[in-house]
């Protein structure tokens, strides 16, 4: 479970995010939404002890994280931030390797589990056939999901993830999503597709001027009005095969059925 209270943080003097709060339950998959700029990076910062809050707190399973340090934080928390990992000349099978690093004993070698758990996350990304490629050779829809497999690799039981969908194609943006559901691990993903948002989250918190604005289930989150005021968009919820989608238009254009309207006055 993750928890966060009250938390304010920023960069220098200011505050880019103010009184936060979120809670993922044990194996939820929680989504931070919200407009460019809102804060859901910096909070999210927060969560994996990068970004020490102001104001607030954050615990895992109710510890609070800052109590929790180096490997003992990295056996509990994989992340996949915004920062991708310099192009180090390693290969992609050594890349997802450095995520089973919290789980050995300091200067021990890697085992074979380890090199099976390695096979096994590349072959759930879809990247098994990459193993021996080097890691800057890669595009970035394939960086992104080494990235992801060496999170799995690392086998922690709390998953923070920074875009994940980035320069992923469709295919690859829904199977990642499924699988990080299917993991049943607590996580928190930052996500700007609201309709990627509304099938894969359970909960959903929404951001603005680094405010939390509501937090809920999608179908609770995702209302018109409040993409009106957020993203100052137009937005139709629709339900399509018991999933809440959403159709969207530019605030001020005419809607199309108001075209259509006045096409056939
Ligand atoms: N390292 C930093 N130093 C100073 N200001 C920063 C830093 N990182 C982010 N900011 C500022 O904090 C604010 C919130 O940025 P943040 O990246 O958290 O927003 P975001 O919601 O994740 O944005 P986006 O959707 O564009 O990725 C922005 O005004 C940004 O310029």
């Amino acid at each position: 479970m993750i928890t966060a209270t009250d938390v304010s943080a920023g960069y220098g003097g200011g505050l880019v995010v103010r009184g936060v709060g979120l809670q993922a339950d044990h194996g939820e998959v929680v989504g931070l939404i919200g407009p460019n700029g809102s804060g859901k990076s910096t909070f999210l910062r927060t969560l994996y002890a990068a970004l020490p809050p102001r104001t607030g707190l954050v615990a895992l399973d109710h510890e609070p994280i800052s109590e929790l340090r180096g490997n003992r934080l990295a056996r509990r928390v994989a992340v996949v931030a915004q920062e991708s990992p310099s192009d180090l000349p390693v290969s992609v099978a050594d890349m997802v390797l450095l995520g089973r690093a919290p789980q050995r004993r300091a200067l021990a070698a890697f085992t074979r589990e380890d090199h099976q758990a390695v096979a096994a996350a590349l072959s759930r990304v879809g990247a098994r056939d990459l193993a021996n490629r080097r890691y800057a050779t890669l595009s970035g829809g394939e960086k992104q999901r080494v990235l992801v497999a060496r999170t799995l690799a690392q086998q922690a039981d709390h998953l923070l993830l920074d875009e994940p969908t980035n320069h992923l194609d469709i295919r690859y943006q829904h199977e990642l999503l499924r699988l990080v559901g299917q993991l049943g691990v607590t996580t928190v993903v930052v996500l700007h597709d609201l309709n990627l948002a509304a099938r894969y989250c359970d909960k959903l918190v929404i951001l603005k001027d680094g405010q939390a604005l509501a937090a809920g289930t999608p179908r609770e989150v995702l209302t018109a009005q409040r993409l009106l005021d957020v993203y100052g968009i137009r937005a139709e919820p629709m339900d399509v095969q018991g999933c809440l989608q959403l159709v969207f238009s530019i605030a001020d254009e005419p809607q199309l059925h108001d075209a259509g309207a006045r096409a056939a006055r």
